[in-house]
């Protein structure tokens, strides 16, 4: 990938056009599983935790594909460390080492180009963290709710989100699925921001992990609507794309590679991800894995201090 190894672009953004590369050509492998109708699903226990072939073999390639260009990251996955691209269980599922020619047609070309700010051009590779969902929304993909459906690579520095990769497999928008990035305070790319319409609250939650709890907190803000659909990528993308107004899991269950990536995307438009408290999520490599303290998700435009004030204002909410 000669352009990505030039010194002349900061480390920030080649990691962050490799890392579009890299969910890009992931997706084929999500699409290859549904099309074999093998996805060979584990129960990772708790209830409602599958795991299929196709969590594991994209774990797997984004793990070696980012290692081959950047050594030194730390990379936390959500399936673990002992998937390997190796395994012959998979191997035919992961896409052949593409040619340079290829690797120069870059999905965006102008990520290379980006004014930075020189926070960001001075990240060294030691100090990032990627926070990695091979496949969000993996319940409602082992049930066919393809669209529910994405990989979330997120970029960590200094605690923070810095930049995100979502890549949704079975896009209804073309048939090698659509990639999107988000730069906190820089840019945003693969998609358009559209504003949700005001005075009719739509909040987005969970469709297949909801409890009292978290009906009791979308209850709290008196939604005019309630959409239920799988994984945080998928209803992270209703916020930005002005589907819902606000997305509420008022549970533990979400983990840091569920949030990263949405919320570097989220922020990049205007939006905003918190705990339910407010509280921003930490996500450097030795915080806790667990979001326990749920998620409050706001398109841009919302007043998320407003969201903040009723729960704090309702009955506790005891996580
Ligand atoms: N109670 C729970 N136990 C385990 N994982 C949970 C959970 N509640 C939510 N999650 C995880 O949070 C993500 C979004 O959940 P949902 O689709 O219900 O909104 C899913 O990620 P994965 O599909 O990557 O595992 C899901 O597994
Ligand atoms: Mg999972
Ligand atoms: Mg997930
Ligand atoms: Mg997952």
């Amino acid at each position: 990938m000669p352009v990505l190894q030039s010194k002349d672009v900061p480390l920030f953004l080649r990691l962050v056009s490799a890392t579009t590369q890299i969910a890009s050509s992931a997706g084929s492998i999500a699409r290859k599983v549904v099309k074999s109708g093998e996805l060979d699903i584990v129960d990772k226990g708790g209830g409602n935790d599958p795991q299929t072939i196709a969590d594991r073999a994209i774990q797997a390639y984004v793990v070696q594909m980012l290692r081959q260009s950047f050594p030194k990251l730390t990379v936390i996955g959500e399936e673990g460390e002992s998937v390997s691209a190796e395994n012959e269980l998979f191997e035919h599922l992961i896409p052949p080492s593409p040619s340079n020619s290829v690797l120069d047609k870059l999905i965006f070309p102008q990520i290379l180009k980006l004014k930075i700010p020189d926070k960001l051009r001075g990240i060294k590779e030691e100090d990032v963290v990627i926070w990695l969902d091979p496949l969000d929304g993996t319940t409602e993909f082992t049930k066919g709710g393809l669209g529910h459906v994405t990989t979330l690579i997120g970029i960590a520095h200094g605690g923070i989100p810095v930049a995100g990769v979502i890549h949704e497999p079975f896009s209804y928008h073309s048939g090698d699925g659509r990639t999107i990035y988000g730069i906190p305070g820089v840019g945003y790319g693969g998609c358009q921001m559209v504003l949700p319409q005001t005075g009719k609250r739509i909040i987005t939650t969970t469709q297949s992990h909801s409890n009292p709890r978290i009906e009791a907190a979308i209850g709290i803000l008196k939604p005019y609507r309630v959409i239920r659909a799988g994984g945080a990528g998928h209803k992270a993308l209703y916020l930005v794309e002005g589907v819902a107004n606000a997305y509420v899991f008022a549970s533990k269950g979400l983990k840091k590679w569920d949030t990263c990536a949405p919320e570097a995307l989220l922020q990049a438009v205007g939006g905003k991800m918190t705990d339910l408290s407010g509280q921003a999520y930490s996500y450097n490599k030795n915080d806790e894995y667990g979001n326990d303290g749920g998620l409050l998700a706001t398109a841009p435009g919302e007043d998320h201090e407003w969201y903040v004030k009723q729960f704090l204002g309702g009955a506790p909410l005891n996580l």
